[in-house]
């Protein structure tokens, strides 16, 4: 079964292929969009012992002259001393504008390779081949790409779209648990942002997703993919809309900065945010606290964490300040109105409501 979807933007528009076994038809599909021929898979040594020789040959058999570039793998590595060792191998390799890159990971290297994609020689081709469920269902689409600076989350990077996204569930099967979970998250979030039926979806189909049934796989991988690439569609750069997205990670984030990179799982921090945006917009009277208890039940159902790890109110009022959604000084939040919309929108008073929420730990309904 081969599932596609097309993100639509214009003169940038590229496909996404959804399916289970698929990697040998990469090349097949990288000829469509007359990808460049000279290419460099860009991966860690995890992934590529995985599937680094696979997809290699793929290419290989398609006429592509391949090289691959191992990085260290982990989010305490998603920063500019990475991105210097990816430049430093295609200036050897002699790189130049009519080459490309193949981003073969998880969300740390898709948004590495991405961001290297569009600075080397000021931008050259780029493809995902995201190979776990994070990147599958969020990072591979919609072209943010970003390295990590230690005082905040994705504060260095660029908008910048890739030529195709190639999303084979089959490489989940070697997927820890724990970034199973993880990659759940984003999913989790896509069903409280817009859509009450999906979320609950999700809690129906819990165990068929994690059996890793393909069919199951594949239809949440879609259906969360069609709802980034719709929004994004809307608004590419985040002048506004697009920051439904970000609902869960300014909190997240702050986790993410403050327990140190790579403590904490993307998806973990999201989980954590999440919840902590429920129980303000609660507060807020924009949900009920059974909506609260439903969103809290549903993360948990998937092995996720969801009581922010201590931290001062103000430590954590520091971190959210560096959130991008801030400006001129401003910080907004994305908050649910119960499950299925939301809203963004500037706090008054958010120190005092994270206080309470902090200390009152959120309850449990
Ligand atoms: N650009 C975006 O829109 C966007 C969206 C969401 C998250 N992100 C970013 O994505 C990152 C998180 O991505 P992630 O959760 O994929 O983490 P990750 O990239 O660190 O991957 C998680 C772990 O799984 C391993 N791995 C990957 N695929 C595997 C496979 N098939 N089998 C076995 N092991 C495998 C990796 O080596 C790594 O150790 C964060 O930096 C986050 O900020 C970006
Ligand atoms: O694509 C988006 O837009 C998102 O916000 C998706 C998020 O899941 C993702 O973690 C993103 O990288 C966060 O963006 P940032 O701008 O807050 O760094
Ligand atoms: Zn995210």
């Amino acid at each position: 079964m081969l599932e596609r979807l097309v993100v639509g933007l214009g003169d940038r528009a590229y496909p996404i292929w959804i399916g289970h076994g698929i990697l040998d038809r990469l090349g097949e599909a990288l000829q469509a969009v007359e990808f460049p021929k000279k290419l460099a898979i860009v991966t860690n040594s995890a992934i590529a012992d995985h599937y680094g020789e696979l997809v290699q040959q793929a290419l290989v058999d398609s006429g592509f002259a391949v090289s691959i570039i191992i990085l260290p793998d982990g989010e305490e590595h998603k920063n500019f001393i990475t991105l210097q060792k990816i430049f430093d191998q295609l200036i050897e390799q002699g790189f130049d504008r009519s080459s490309g890159l193949l981003a073969l990971g998880g969300g740390v290297i898709g948004d590495m390779v991405g961001f290297a994609a569009a600075i080397f020689l000021r931008g050259i081709a780029f493809a995902q081949v995201p190979t776990t469920l994070l990147a599958q269902v969020d990072s591979s689409v919609g072209g943010k790409t970003a390295v990590n600076h230690p005082l905040g989350k994705n504060l260095i990077g660029a908008f910048y779209q890739p030529r195709h996204v190639h999303i084979d569930v089959a490489t989940l099967a070697t997927l820890p648990n724990r970034e199973f979970a993880a990659g759940m998250a984003e999913v989790v979030k896509y069903g409280v942002i817009c859509d009450r039926e999906f979320f609950n979806v999700l809690s129906e189909q819990r165990e068929a997703l994690c059996q890793q049934d393909p069919e199951a796989l594949i239809r949440v991988v879609k259906k969360s993919c069609q709802i980034k690439a719709n929004v994004v569609e809307i608004d590419e750069k985040e002048s506004s809309f697009r920051a439904i997205l970000n609902f869960g990670h300014t909190f997240g984030h702050a986790v993410e900065a403050l327990a140190g990179y790579g403590a904490y799982r993307h998806g973990e921090a999201v989980a954590i945010g999440m919840v902590v945006a429920a129980e303000i917009s609660r507060r807020l009277d924009l949900c009920s606290q059974q909506d609260v208890s439903a969103i809290r039940e549903l993360l948990i159902s998937f092995g996720l964490p969801v009581d922010p790890p201590t931290y001062s109110v103000a430590d954590y009022i520091q971190a959210m300040q560096r959130d991008k959604k801030v400006s001129e000084g401003i910080l907004r939040l994305v908050l649910n109105r119960g499950i299925g919309d939301c809203l963004i929108q500037e706090v008054p008073g958010l120190d005092a409501l994270l206080t309470d929420t902090l200390k009152a730990g959120i309850s449990r309904g």
